[in-house]
This record gives C-alpha cells, sequence and structure tokens, in this order.
C-alpha cells in the first residue's frame, strides 16, 4: 500500500503535526461519526473538533472504531468559551477527554481569547493548559484565534509557548500580520476557514488556475496554503470533496501563481469570521 503523503510538520515542543487535516465544524453529530470514517479511508489522519461543535463523542466514535490505533490519528479539541475560569477549564478537559473516549488529546487549544469578557483572564486560562501539557493528558498545547498582543501577553507571563495559533486564513484574508508574529516565535499557524467557507472558490483568478492545471479550485487554494507551511483542516460532508480534498500532494503551484493568489488579499475586508478582539459569544 502506498505510504500517507501528508507531510508531518514539526512542532515547538518536539512533537510533529499532519499538515493536512479534516475539520467538523457544522457537521452535525448524527452525520459526524459516518463523515471521519470516511476521512480515514481516505488517507486523512488529523481530525480538528471542538467542544462548542457539539460533536466531539462522535469524532471519539469514529477513531476509535477505525481500526487505526490511537498514536496513528492526531487530535484536536478545544476549551469551550464557557469554560475559561481555571476550575471550570480542568473540568470541561475531563469532559472533553470522556466525549471523545480517550486518555490524551494530540493537541488542545484555547477556542477564543474572549479579551472584552474576561479582562485577560487567558493567561490563567493557559496556565491550567500548561498544567495538561505537563502531565501528558495534552501532548500539545496551543491557542485559537489570538491577536498579536494575546500572544505577547502570554509570552511575557507564562512559561510554555504555544505550538500553534488556529486563525482564520484563505485567499481573501492572509491575516499576515498575526502569521508572521507565530513564523518569528516558533507557533505554527493553522489556517481556519482555508476555502473560506467556499467563497474564494468562484474567484475568476482561483479558477482560471485551476483551469490551467486541471485541478479543481478547493485544491488549488489548499496546495497554496500548504505551500505557505500552514496546517489545513478544510471541512466537507460530501464523501467526493473529502476525497479531492485529499489529493493535494502530486501537483505543486510556481512562484508566480502563488503571488497571483497572495494578491487576492483584502485585508481587514476580507474577514469573514468573528473578529477575536470583539467576540465574547458564550454558549449556555
Ligand atoms: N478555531 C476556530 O475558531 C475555527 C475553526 N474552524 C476549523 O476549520 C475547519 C474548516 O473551516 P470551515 O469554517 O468549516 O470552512 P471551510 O473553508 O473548510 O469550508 C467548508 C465549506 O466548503 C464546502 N466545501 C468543502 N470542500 C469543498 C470542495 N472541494 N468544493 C466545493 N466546496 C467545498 C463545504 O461543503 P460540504 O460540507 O457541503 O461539502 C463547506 O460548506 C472547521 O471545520 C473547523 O475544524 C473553523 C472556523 C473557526
Ligand atoms: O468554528 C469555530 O471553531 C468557531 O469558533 C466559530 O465559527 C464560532 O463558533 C462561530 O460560529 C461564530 O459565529
Amino acid at each position: 500500500m502506498a505510504s500517507n503523503p501528508v507531510p508531518d510538520i514539526p512542532l515547538n515542543d518536539g512533537t510533529t503535526i499532519p499538515q493536512l487535516g479534516f475539520g467538523v465544524f457544522q457537521i452535525k453529530p448524527r452525520d459526524t461519526t459516518q463523515a471521519v470514517r470516511t476521512a480515514l479511508e481516505v488517507g486523512y489522519r488529523h481530525i480538528d473538533t471542538a467542544e462548542m461543535y457539539g460533536n466531539e463523542a462522535e469524532v471519539g466514535q469514529a477513531v476509535r472504531t477505525s481500526g487505526l490505533t490511537r498514536d496513528e490519528v492526531f487530535v484536536t479539541s478545544k476549551l469551550t468559551n464557557a469554560a475559561h475560569r481555571p476550575d471550570d477549564a480542568r473540568k470541561a478537559f475531563e469532559a472533553t477527554l470522556d466525549a471523545l473516549g480517550f486518555d490524551y488529546l494530540d493537541l488542545f487549544l484555547i477556542h477564543w481569547p474572549l479579551p472584552t469578557r474576561y479582562d485577560g483572564d487567558f493567561v490563567s486560562t493557559w496556565q491550567v493548559l500548561e498544567e495538561f501539557s505537563r502531565d501528558g493528558r495534552a501532548r500539545s498545547i496551543g491557542v485559537s484565534n489570538f491577536q498579536v498582543p494575546h500572544l505577547e501577553r502570554l509570552t511575557a507571563e507564562t512559561e510554555i509557548v504555544p505550538s500553534v495559533n488556529q486563525i482564520e486564513v484563505h485567499p481573501y484574508f492572509g491575516n499576515e500580520e498575526v502569521r508572521a508574529y507565530g513564523r518569528a516565535h516558533g507557533i505554527l499557524t493553522q489556517a481556519w476557514s482555508p476555502i473560506a467557507q467556499g467563497l474564494v472558490l468562484d474567484d475568476p483568478t482561483i479558477v482560471d488556475v485551476a483551469e490551467q492545471l486541471g485541478r479543481t479550485p478547493a485544491q488549488v487554494v489548499l496546495r497554496w496554503h500548504l505551500q505557505r507551511g500552514d496546517i489545513v483542516f478544510p471541512k466537507s460532508n460530501t464523501p467526493a470533496r473529502i476525497e479531492e480534498n485529499f489529493r493535494l500532494f502530486d501537483f505543486e503551484l510556481d512562484e508566480a501563481t502563488m503571488e497571483r493568489i497572495s494578491g487576492l488579499d483584502r485585508g481587514e475586508a476580507g474577514r469573514q469570521g468573528e473578529h477575536p478582539d470583539t467576540f465574547d459569544y458564550l454558549p449556555s
């Protein structure tokens, strides 16, 4: 059988992460086990979920019944916004492990910094994630939706540098300042909504490149992310697309094409999701 084509990328804590994964945001719990099963059959070995997606149990079920061993699949989950206070964070992490049916996570993230709601409390939340790292229940720890000032506070006030920062990135929103901070400090960027939930796939430049290369627009955009060195985990609940999004390792974009796609960046106007400085959603 052919070896898995997805590269393992080093993290700053000495572990590695598969550069391509499968995201499960907005996959209904009743569809999640089958979607993850399909992804694992196609060859994905990295699943990105979160407590707030409501489908951790189904992700765990798919992984545990896949025939793969636990250490063959890299699984990430994220702390719910509702549990930033230290005792709540400890309970939430245990609930996540229980839901997944795992005794460790490969990567656990603070999902959002919530800077306005808790006035910087994400620092004490991060110190709780450091406990999970030290006791081995989280092989790696990181953050999501952190802006440069949030990362600077962690650097100044805590011991462990986050291994990743999971942020919105796609051709319309390069998020370059936060990516550059990560590059300079050994924090790997994970690009969420890598195809902007489909929005960029009709862009004339992307369509033109796809036609020239005989690839699909999604493959072109995902390949652009990989060549920038970021981690991606496109979401799909459609088996043919799950397969399509995995076929990224038998072609390359040349430098001019990379620049053409990067040139689509609209700066802040291209952001599609919530802004981390103001998003303060608490699930009920
Ligand atoms: N940390 C954070 O705050 C966030 C993290 N994330 C993570 O990032 C992952 C990916 O981001 P997400 O927001 O889901 O969006 P994506 O950019 O991955 O886009 C998903 C959408 O694109 C469609 N799609 C997928 N593949 C193709 C294809 N080949 N051709 C055409 N359409 C396609 C899907 O449709 P269909 O399913 O019908 O096939 C779905 O509507 C999430 O699942 C989650 O794991 C996302 C948002 C925020
Ligand atoms: O998908 C995620 O991980 C998110 O945090 C967001 O998309 C968020 O949950 C949301 O839905 C904002 O409207």
